[in-house]
């Protein structure tokens, strides 16, 4: 008894200097002995997104890094942008927390590591340059259209919460232009789908939150593996019957070409698809990886970020006003779709987006597992560690951007001299190498969406009440949260 006595104190006593070691950026406050800062992760995902906004707060108190210690295990917190692009350009690989999701994404962009991403990623990026993305344009303004008309349900009636509208529509839009599905069929990938896979990144987010259940062991007992099963079961028999319709189709008829004004394109399947014949470049099963990865990360970033930006306009009615006269004054046919060319003259929707972004960004951290000894400006980062890149909170350094930082000011991207001076100030999609391949895209649907739905509706809404959660994407919780009036 004495001698297992002895042995916890002394566990004590090693696991306390570990977390002291003067070479470590300062640890974060609350953690003990063992269990480092696990205890403090635990609670509802509001409580989770809370814990992290505090932690971005001391680290930029402590020079821009600090330690969080999950039992022994470091996670270093980084919010000075320069450190933060040093780390996501030396340390490519994702740490093992993104490895919850690899049965799922497998080896889709997000999850693999270095020997796979950089060959995919190098064939996968010509799908999404803007001469691709201005053949799609014209099947966006069909989805917006869309999303107008089933938005009418809700003119002058109480404040009801839009999010579900803008899933329906980001799904459609990608179905359409990634997924080549057609009219009848782009309900195969519907809010069913949606409601998986937020089901399922639900569960990773508790993975995250319960630390025992990081070790396999664990987790591969828990009820949540059992489900997380279930949900991977289901969307792979959604896109593999997907995939083989389009392969099908794809050996019927030839490629489609692009054509701006009929609105032919040819979708990011048929790209892989005829990559995977020509050139042998991907397996089935990695197509089916990289579509599940393309609809995971698009839908439930560009609609959340739409259901921000809606309700920031709604707050904001001089912003929209603003917004509403540059779109009369660029398209000046009230009912005309809009062009490549209108995209790039919506300045002030431009805007708009970038600031809604700044504020609410839907990915408000990445992940780098660090594999060598990384060194930043004050700390050399200890290999066999995760790195955690603050990007929200980089976007609310004041030292940055200024004291009007927490304000909604879409005014601050007209005026060059008003934003900072660190090109690494301002990260939305990601730092480095690793960045979004969906950038482009997204914006197009964005601004798309949000011209026409101005054109139609007054927005009224209220930011000081949205209480956002962290769901891996930055969410708001379900609520009330604007109502519509038909503009006049
Ligand atoms: C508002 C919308 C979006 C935001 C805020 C966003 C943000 C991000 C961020 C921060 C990353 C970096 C992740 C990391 O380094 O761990 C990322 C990566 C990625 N995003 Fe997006 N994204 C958005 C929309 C999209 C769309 C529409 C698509 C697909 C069409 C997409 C596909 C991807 C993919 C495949 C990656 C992995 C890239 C790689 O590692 O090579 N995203 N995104």
């Amino acid at each position: 008894m004495f001698a297992v006595l002895v042995c916890f104190v002394f566990l004590i006593i090693w696991s306390w200097m570990r977390m002291r070691r003067p070479s470590m950026p300062p640890l974060f406050p609350g953690a003990l002995p063992l269990i480092g800062n696990s205890h403090q992760l635990i609670g509802d995902r509001i409580h989770l997104w809370k814990f992290i906004q505090e932690g971005g707060k001391y680290c930029q108190k402590q020079d821009g890094v600090a330690t969080l210690m999950i039992s022994n295990y470091p996670y270093y917190f980084v919010t000075d942008p320069d450190d933060c692009l040093v780390v996501s350009n030396a340390s490519l690989n994702k740490p093992y927390v993104y490895k919850f999701a690899e049965k799922f994404l497998g080896s889709g962009l997000i999850t693999s590591d270095e020997p796979i991403w950089k060959p995919h990623r190098k064939l996968l990026n010509p799908t999404f340059n803007q001469q691709i993305m201005n053949t799609f344009l014209h099947e966006m303004n069909v989805q917006a259209r869309s999303l107008v008309s089933k938005l009418s349900v809700e003119v002058d009636k109480e404040p009801f919460d839009p999010r579900s509208y803008f899933v329906d529509f980001t799904l459609s839009t990608v179905s359409r232009t990634s997924l080549g599905l057609n009219a009848e069929d782009q309900t195969i990938i519907s809010n069913e789908y949606a409601d998986m896979v937020e089901e399922i990144f639900g569960i990773y987010c508790k993975r995250f939150q319960k630390v025992w259940l990081h070790l396999n062991s664990f987790y591969n007992f828990s009820p949540m593996k059992w489900r997380e099963e279930q949900l991977i079961k289901s969307l792979r028999k959604i896109l593999d019957n997907v995939i083989r319709k389009r392969r099908v189709e794809l050996k019927k008829h030839s490629e489609e070409t692009y054509d701006l004004s009929s609105g032919k394109f040819t979708p990011a399947l048929d790209h892989t698809l005829n990559m995977a014949d020509e050139q042998n470049a991907f397996s089935d099963q990695e197509i089916r990886e990289h579509i599940d990865t393309l609809i995971a990360a698009a839908y439930d970033t560009s609609s959340t970020t739409l259901t921000y930006a809606m309700i920031l306009l709604g707050s904001n009615p001089h912003v929209q006003e603003k917004v509403l006269k540059e779109i009369e004054e660029v398209l000046q046919d009230k009912n005309a779709d809009i062009t490549k060319d209108n995209l790039q003259n919506l300045v002030y929707l431009d805007a708009v987006v970038k600031e809604t972004l700044r504020l609410y960004s839907a990915i408000p951290f990445i992940g780098r597992k660090v594999e060598f000894p990384v060194k930043l400006k004050k700390y050399t980062l200890e290999p066999g560690t995760t790195c955690i890149l603050l990007l929200q909170s980089i976007h609310l350094d004041p030292k940055l951007w200024g004291p009007d930082v927490n304000e909604f000011k879409p005014e601050r991207w007209l005026d060059p001299d008003t934003l900072p001076k660190n090109p690494n100030a301002y990260v939305p999609f990601g730092i480095g190498r690793r960045y979004c391949i969906g950038r482009l895209y997204t914006t197009y649907v964005m601004k798309t969406a949000l011209a026409h739905m101005l054109r139609r509706f007054v927005i009224s809404g209220d930011i000081t009440k949205v209480v956002t959660q962290y769901d891996v994407v930055l969410k708001p919780v379900i609520g009330h949260h604007i109502s519509l009036k038909l503009r006049t």
